[in-house]
């Protein structure tokens, strides 16, 4: 499990280690000057904005230098944290390095970085934003050759040009003390960066966020204003949940967490996308006591442990029945999708309710589908069901009846009639404008962010698709707290929110934007609430993370399902045995 704490709890794990006298921001430091030498020594020095050797490094206008290459001016390097901390070895000299320095502890980190890489050779520039600056650090930094310039004295577009120049960029503006969108000075300076970026396309240093890329959202990931996109963020102590939300984590590039000696995270390790794990002290697997403001990620092993793999003693009731209401005749895909997904997952049973032609094209797809009622344990309700208008009355075989007739089960006011006990359901499409009642944490409601916007907008909320796209943390929980549902909110970035925290997964490839992939994704949850459709309704927090791990499934489908090119939903359906058998191997 990936965790990542809000900038308050970040605060409260500093504070006794500032006043033992533990060399935080040394720490920082050091592993952000390995992260960036580690860049720079692998770069063929041919590749690199140098000079030729020997010959002396042109230095900004108005450039001061002072000090000497020997000072050092960092307490406690030697006791650096992470594992990887050996020295960079390599030839790093005379390649260059920009420096975007705010006034606080995040300009710190970057002036004291600049130093180590300053005292390995590289010429290193420092701009600062503004009057003030980190005193020790920047003392440090000077002390160590590090060329110091002032945005006020220097125009923006030169600064671009020492960017465009330069090997690598380490944008240290602000940190977790940012509060909103990048001001002036710093604004229009970033601003200039992401269009220079962006004209110069791969010809772009390596650009290196400290801590986070300035700008972002640090707890809730939105982006309201300019941001320069980031190679690498090197993070210290913990995760922050900008770097795993929508949108702000499409700015983070690949993230690297280091560890300055925070009690509660025992062992990190570096990470980038999915390829690498991180496992985080005792926070890792347990679920239920995130703090306010956490956000997580869960990861193959946290899936395995939730998954309702069957035992010799199982039979297929005992594995759990998911009941598919879904499709119509005018669109009967979305039957065939979510059935399959279901049927893929391993459920014991799927149940298909709908038109009868409807069911023979699921029999057609699917035979082990039971096109007959019965009990569930779980329900999948509204794909390709239209939306309902109570003006209109419904125009759909019937589904939206069956659907209100299931829902009335979910939220137990029919329960003994129809189905016999409460249980799980995911709301997908249709269904979602089918609510009446006040829903329980183990009803799953799936919309994407048209769909959510649309559902907000009926409690009463000014949001339309562009807000929630731009605030979708803030959005899911708004809809979770006003339904009492745990909200699945789809996009590049899944995120989930219900009474245990929130989720945000970034499993699938692009290429599953498709028609009919959320359709699969509602089957795959049917099957995950089925199997575990008692502990869902006893433990109110079970549901995201289901939901949570039903995302991951269905994202590494259709990674597998694409292998890099294009994928049709079907096709995601039929990777999921697969991912679940690596899984649990
Ligand atoms: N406290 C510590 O001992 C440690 C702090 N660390 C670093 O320190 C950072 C936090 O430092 P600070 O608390 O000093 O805060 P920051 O350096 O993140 O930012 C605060 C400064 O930025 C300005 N600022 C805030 N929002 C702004 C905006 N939207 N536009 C322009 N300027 C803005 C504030 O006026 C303030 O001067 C962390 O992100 C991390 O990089 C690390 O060195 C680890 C140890
Ligand atoms: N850019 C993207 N990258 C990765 N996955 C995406 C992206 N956009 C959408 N998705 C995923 O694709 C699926 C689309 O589902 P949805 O919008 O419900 O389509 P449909 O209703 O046609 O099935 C969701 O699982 C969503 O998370
Ligand atoms: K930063």
């Amino acid at each position: 499990m990936k965790d990542a704490w809000s900038s308050d709890e970040i605060r409260k794990a500093e504070e006794p280690l500032i006043a033992a006298g533990v060399p935080l921001m040394a720490r920082a430091a050091y592993a952000l000057a390995q992260a960036v030498l580690r860049e720079v020594a692998a770069r063929p020095a041919g590749s690199r904005a140098t000079r030729p050797a020997g010959r002396p490094a042109p230095r900004p206008s108005g450039v001061r230098l002072r000090g000497s290459l020997s000072s050092d001016g960092l307490p406690g390097t030697a006791r650096v944290r992470p594992a990887r901390s050996a020295e960079t070895r390599g030839d790093v000299r005379g390649a260059r390095a920009l420096l975007l320095v705010g006034p606080g502890n995040n300009g710190g980190d970057t002036l004291y970085a600049g130093a180590h890489l300053a005292r390995r050779g590289m010429s290193v520039t420092a701009v600062l934003v503004s009057a003030r600056a980190h005193e020790e650090g920047l003392a440090a930094f000077e002390a160590a050759g590090g060329h110091v310039q002032r945005l006020a004295d220097v125009r923006v577009p030169t600064v671009v040009q020492w960017a465009r120049a330069s090997d690598v960029v380490l944008d240290g503006l602000v940190g977790v003390g940012a509060r909103g969108a990048l001001r002036p000075p710093a604004g229009g300076l970033v601003r200039a960066l992401v269009e220079a970026r962006e004209a110069a396309g791969r010809r772009w240093p390596y650009t290196v966020a400290v801590d986070i890329p300035s700008g972002i959202g640090v707890d809730d990931g939105v982006v309201p204003g300019p941001v320069l996109t980031a190679d690498r963020t090197v993070t210290f102590g913990a995760l922050k949940p900008g770097l795993l939300l929508p949108p702000a984590a499409g700015f983070a590039g690949t993230v690297e967490l280091v560890d300055i000696g925070f009690p509660d995270v025992s062992v990190t390790d570096h990470w980038a996308g999915a390829a690498q794990r991180v496992t985080l002290g005792r926070h890792a697997m347990t679920g239920t006591d995130t703090g306010p403001g956490r956000v997580r990620r869960m990861e193959p092993a946290d899936v395995a442990a939730l998954w309702p793999a069957p035992t010799a003693r199982d039979h297929k009731y005992t594995r759990g029945v998911v009941g598919v209401i879904a499709g119509t005749s005018t669109y009967p895909g979305a039957a065939v999708l979510a059935t399959s997904g279901a049927v893929r997952a391993g459920a014991g049973m799927v149940r298909y309710l709908g038109p009868e032609d409807v069911g023979t094209r699921v029999l057609l797809a699917r035979p082990e589908v039971v096109v007959a009622g019965g009990r569930v344990q779980a329900w999948v309700l509204g794909p390709g069901v239209p939306a309902y208008d109570p003006e209109e009355g419904p125009d759909d075989d019937g589904q939206a009846r069956r659907v209100f007739g299931a829902l009335a089960a979910v939220t137990g006011v029919l329960s003994e009639d129809v189905t016999g006990g409460r249980m799980p359901a995911v709301i997908d499409a249709g269904a979602l404008t089918m609510l009446e009642h006040r829903l329980p944490a183990w009803a799953v409601l799936t919309p994407h962010a048209g769909e959510l916007a649309e559902l907000l907008q009926g409690l009463g909320h000014e949001a339309d698709r562009a807000a929630v796209e731009a605030r979708p943390l803030h959005w899911a929980r708004t809809a979770h707290q006003a339904t009492g549902a745990t909200v699945l909110l789809k996009g590049a970035v899944t995120v989930v929110a219900g009474p245990g925290g929130a989720y945000a997964q970034a499993d699938a490839p692009p290429w599953t934007a498709t028609a009919g992939a959320g359709d699969v994704l509602a089957g795959i949850l049917g099957t995950l609430l089925a199997g575990r459709s008692a502990d869902v309704v006893a433990d109110e927090t079970l549901a995201a993370r289901l939901a949570a791990a039903a995302v991951l499934v269905h994202g590494r489908a259709a990674a597998r399902a694409s292998a890099g090119g294009p994928v049709a939903a079907l096709e995601i359906a039929r990777a999921v045995p697969a991912v679940i058998a690596e899984l649990l191997g």
